[in-house]
């Protein structure tokens, strides 16, 4: 992997990207290469750019100095290829199976240069499409529990760790994540997307005080816990999949932030897609929370026993205690998550695909009602089994 600094940015067309993986000289001489622009995030380019004889292919990421899904009225950091590329190359090593590899980034350009993932399905559509992924969650307890310990004080010399901490300083990205998840959903904002008949059960969550007092808490968690590298937008749109392989992207909006984060954005999109199915074919995302959540503390508990650099994970109850810590903010992050994907700015296509509309609604009502009883009930969801028999209950209410 070579990283350059280009003296001058300037968006890429097809044809740039096309020029510019020729000029990196990343295909054979003489190839006939052939380019789309595919990205289909809220924020930046994504151009794949395919030898057509070979049918070899790669990705070329790029940030544009915007939003891209509002416009250029929304300015924002380029910095955010810089903390993509190096979050993947951090990841890659602990798991490198579990990420894209990265061939090439240019900070000035703001691209990151990566391994085509085109093989495998984004695990949200391929999850609405009803397929059942079977290995995703064994894969995401694993990635999580070694990313997310590697990087913590509980693993890395406390020197190392905040040079890490000041390398992923990401103040513009964490406060899209402040506004549009812990802070807009629960107040009267211009960035809330939500439908007329929502209207009552949304004023009822800006009403809720004892809600927005849990809100509050979770959202000065996410201020102040610089825990360990969090991916900091691990949905399921951010996962590559299919029945035997799983790779993560996308980590643009990583930073030292709680574990809890990463582990209830997981729980939480799980959920979102259990609760747009009929109900005889929700048990598998049940089982994807149950198993994320098992291989988690199996893999983070193994790394702790093994690899343990601080002195007092020696001391027993230490680790259990952590590990419950974690949870009980999964399931409060979760809930934020849920709420923020129904009626924020950042909608999911697990809810707004439900036909017909009036289902649609119903079961967005229901995504907040669970989003906000998880809020308020995270002390007392003790595991995943409590946290499934508290969403059925909520379901059959
Ligand atoms: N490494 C990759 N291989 C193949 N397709 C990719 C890759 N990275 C991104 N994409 C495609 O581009 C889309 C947007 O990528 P993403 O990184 O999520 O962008 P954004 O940061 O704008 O959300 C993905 O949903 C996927 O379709
Ligand atoms: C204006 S950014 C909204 C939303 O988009 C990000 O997701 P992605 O980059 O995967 O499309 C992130 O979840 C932000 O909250």
């Amino acid at each position: 992997m070579s990283t350059k600094k280009s003296s001058v940015y300037e968006p890429l067309t097809e044809s740039g990207a096309i020029a510019l993986a020729k000029r990196l000289q990343l295909f054979e001489e003489n190839s006939n290469l052939l380019c789309n622009e595919i990205g289909d995030g809220n924020l930046n380019l994504v151009f794949k750019v395919k030898d057509s004889k070979t049918e070899e292919s790669i990705i070329i990421k790029q940030a544009l100095p915007y939003a891209k899904v509002v416009g250029e009225s929304w300015p924002l950091t380029l910095d955010r290829a810089r903390i993509e590329t190096h979050a993947l190359l951090k990841q890659a090593e602990f798991v490198p199976q579990y990420v894209p590899k990265v061939f090439y980034s240019d900070e000035k350009l703001a691209i990151t240069i990566m391994e085509d993932l085109s093989r495998l399905q984004i695990s949200r559509a391929a999850l609405i499409e009803g397929k059942d992924l079977l290995l995703l969650s064994k894969h995401i307890g694993e990635f999580l529990a070694k990313t997310l310990f590697y990087t913590s004080d509980y693993a890395v010399n406390q020197h190392y760790k905040k040079s890490l901490v000041k390398q992923f300083i990401n103040p513009d990205l964490c406060k899209i994540t402040e506004d549009l998840v812990f802070t807009d959903p629960f107040f009267d904002h211009d960035t809330n997307d939500f439908e007329p008949e929502l209207g009552q059960d949304v004023e009822q969550i800006w009403q809720d005080q004892a809600l927005k007092l849990e809100v509050a808490k979770l959202k000065q968690k996410f201020l102040t816990k610089a825990e360990a590298l969090v991916h900091g937008d691990l949905h399921t749109g951010s996962i590559f999949a299919d029945d035997k392989e799983t790779k993560v992207i996308d980590p643009e909006f990583a930073y030292f932030g709680p574990i809890g984060f990463d582990v209830g954005q997981v729980f939480g999109n799980f959920l979102l897609n259990a609760i747009s199915r009929d109900v005889e074919n929700q048990e598998v995302l049940f089982t994807h929370i149950e198993t994320t959540w098992n291989v988690f503390v199996e893999e983070f508990s193994k790394a702790w026993k093994n690899d343990g650099l601080e002195i007092f994970t020696k001391v027993d109850g230490y680790l259990e205690h952590v590990l419950s810590e974690i949870f009980e903010e999964a399931v409060g992050f979760a809930g934020c998550e849920i709420i923020r994907r129904t009626i924020g700015l950042a909608h999911v296509a697990d809810l707004d695909s439900i036909q017909p509309y009036e289902k649609r609604i119903s079961i967005k009502q229901l995504a907040l009602t669970i989003g906000s009883e998880l809020i308020k009930n995270q002390k007392t969801i003790k595991d995943p089994t409590q946290f499934k028999d508290y969403v059925k209950q909520t379901v059959n209410q």
